[in-house]
């Protein structure tokens, strides 16, 4: 806790004004102003510095597995066969108290090699000799961890998942070979990046470890971060591994700062994928931006995830799965993410059969020429009832799961997060309070019909599960919520801000 008070001393008014600047750029975008590679930071950008050498347990990441800090969850990740492991205290973890710190005490536990686990059925767990590389994505900037007061002040969530977790780990992990190496989420700016490395700088100063011990991989998931990628690298040259493509969580974003702009309606969410221009052109602006400053670029997360009892349309889920990570390494991807195990030997295939060596970092793609225009061209497509009623319907069992401590489950046998559901919930704000949000068929969509398809979808839910077990469940709780979040005139900033009220 002295640790963790000094961080947040030294940097929570830092953390605060930039959020105040995220709200200053918001009213520039509303009044119309388009992002722009920044003139201010040309020089960066024209320079010829490289990030400082990578270490060697992250030179070659190509299948890298994600999931939330559940104790057999880690087990199974670091088992997975994956090169990598990204232990998640965000898009797929509800931040309960309990979740929080026993996912610390899980990673103490398995960095130790001490971790555990029982099923209720039996089966046992325990690491294997051979595991993935641990990486930690501590919260965002813009969540509170409430438990804890500094100076009677609830603390950046972010400080503190970050802060137990160097604390207790990174000698460990030096010991063991490895360092303490993060995922940074949901940046908007390079100031933003350079809090990071302050706080890494008066980390490592405080606990005695070497300067640029620390490893880091930016999640560019921000359409506004998508114009500062090089600034990002440069501000985290010491302690940067590289770059990430999250894509949900950018779609998220693209929708979230222009939801003013009527230019910006993006048609049902199935059909905003990586193939559209806008975002392979960020993807294709990652790899050539991170191979630049020798940082690895690595790909992003497909949604569809192994259906059980139903071969056929399993098969059409892993095709999907792999044509994603043969564009991915084709690009100039050093490496991918997977949601769930049984697709790591397909996302290692594709790699391993487009890149034999530890990764592309050799492939500059300086044929790569991506514009402000290319980033913002928005794809043409249709808004249906079906995609309407299955927004509100993911919406909806998403909350109820989260509420119940579970931030990521399968939903209509995709991977639901709280990145990919900010999308549903975000379109639907979008399209009811602009007037092209207009269904294929005429129809205006409406606060109303909002209501309507709401009502619907909770009947067919209960009809599905039973009436019983549906009133067991904190489906009231989720309803309310999305219907706060729809309803409000301000396009609320991020749904696990109101949804945190209730759980903590
Ligand atoms: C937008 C973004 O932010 S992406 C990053 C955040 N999202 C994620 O990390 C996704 C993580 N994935 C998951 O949570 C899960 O795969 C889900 C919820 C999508 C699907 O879960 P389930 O339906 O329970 O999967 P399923 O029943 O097929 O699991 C089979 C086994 O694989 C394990 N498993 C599934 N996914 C993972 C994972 N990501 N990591 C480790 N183990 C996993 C399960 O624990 C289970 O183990 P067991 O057989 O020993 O009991
Ligand atoms: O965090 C990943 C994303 O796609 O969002
Ligand atoms: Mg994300």
């Amino acid at each position: 806790m002295t640790f963790i008070a000094s961080l947040v001393r030294a940097f929570g008014t830092r953390r605060e004004e930039l959020l105040a600047a995220r709200a200053q750029r918001q009213l520039e975008l509303d009044a119309g102003k388009l992002p722009d590679f920044l003139p201010e930071t040309e020089q960066i950008r024209n320079g010829d510095w490289t990030v400082a050498p990578i270490p060697a347990d992250l030179q070659d990441r190509r299948v890298e597995i994600t999931g939330p800090v559940e104790r057999k969850m880690i087990i199974n990740a670091l088992n997975s066969g994956a090169y990598g492991f990204m232990a998640d205290f965000e898009d797929s973890n509800t931040p309960t108290w309990e979740n929080t710190i026993q996912g610390q005490i899980n990673l103490r536990d398995a960095i130790r090699r001490t971790i555990s686990f029982t099923n209720p059925d039996g089966k046992t767990y325990q690491l294997k000799d051979k595991t993935a590389v641990l990486m930690v994505r501590p919260r965002g900037w813009h969540l509170l961890e409430k438990h804890v007061l500094i100076d009677g002040q609830p603390i950046s969530a972010g400080i503190f998942d970050f802060g137990l977790y160097v604390f207790h780990n990174a000698q460990q992990l030096l010991d063991n070979g490895s360092g303490p190496y993060f995922y940074l989420p949901k940046m908007e700016s390079h100031l933003e990046a350079r809090l990071w490395n302050d706080i890494f700088v008066l980390a490592q100063q405080l606990l005695s470890i070497p300067q640029g011990t620390i490893k880091a991989t930016v999640l560019i998931e921000t359409i506004l971060a998508s114009f500062e990628m090089h600034e990002i690298l440069y501000e985290l040259r010491e302690h940067a591994a590289g770059l990430n493509c999250g894509r949900w969580d950018y779609i998220f974003s693209v929708i979230k700062k222009f939801h003013h702009n009527p230019d910006f309606i993006l048609p049902d969410r199935a059909e905003v994928t990586m193939t559209t221009h806008f975002m392979h052109s960020y993807s294709l602006l990652t790899i050539q931006t991170c191979h630049r400053r020798n940082a690895h670029a690595i790909g992003g997360m497909a949604a569809q995830i192994p259906i059980k009892n139903d071969p056929t349309a399993n098969e059409t889920a892993l095709a999907r799965v792999r044509a994603d990570k043969k564009r991915e390494a084709s690009d100039g991807h050093d490496g991918t993410w997977v949601a769930h195990p049984g697709l790591v030997p397909i996302a290692l295939e594709e790699f391993n059969a487009l890149m034999p060596q530890a990764n592309q970092v050799q492939r500059k793609r300086e044929d790569v020429h991506v514009s402000a225009a290319d980033l913002l061209q928005m794809p043409a497509g249709s808004i249906t009832e079906a995609g309407l009623r299955n927004n509100i319907s993911v919406s909806l069992q998403y909350l109820e799961a989260w509420l119940r401590g579970n931030g990521c489950v399968p939903i209509n046998h995709l991977m639901e997060d709280a990145a990919t559901v900010e999308i549903s919930r975000a379109q639907i704000w979008q399209w009811i309070n602009h007037p092209g949000g207009i269904l294929n068929d005429g129809r205006r969509i409406t606060i109303d019909m909002f209501r309507q398809f709401l009502q619907e979808e909770q009947i067919r839910l209960q009809d599905n599960i039973g009436r019983q077990e549906y009133a067991a469940r904190p489906f009231t709780a989720a309803g309310t919520i999305l219907d706060q979040i729809i309803s409000d005139k301000n396009f609320i900033e991020f749904l696990t801000i109101p949804a945190y009220a209730y759980i903590a």
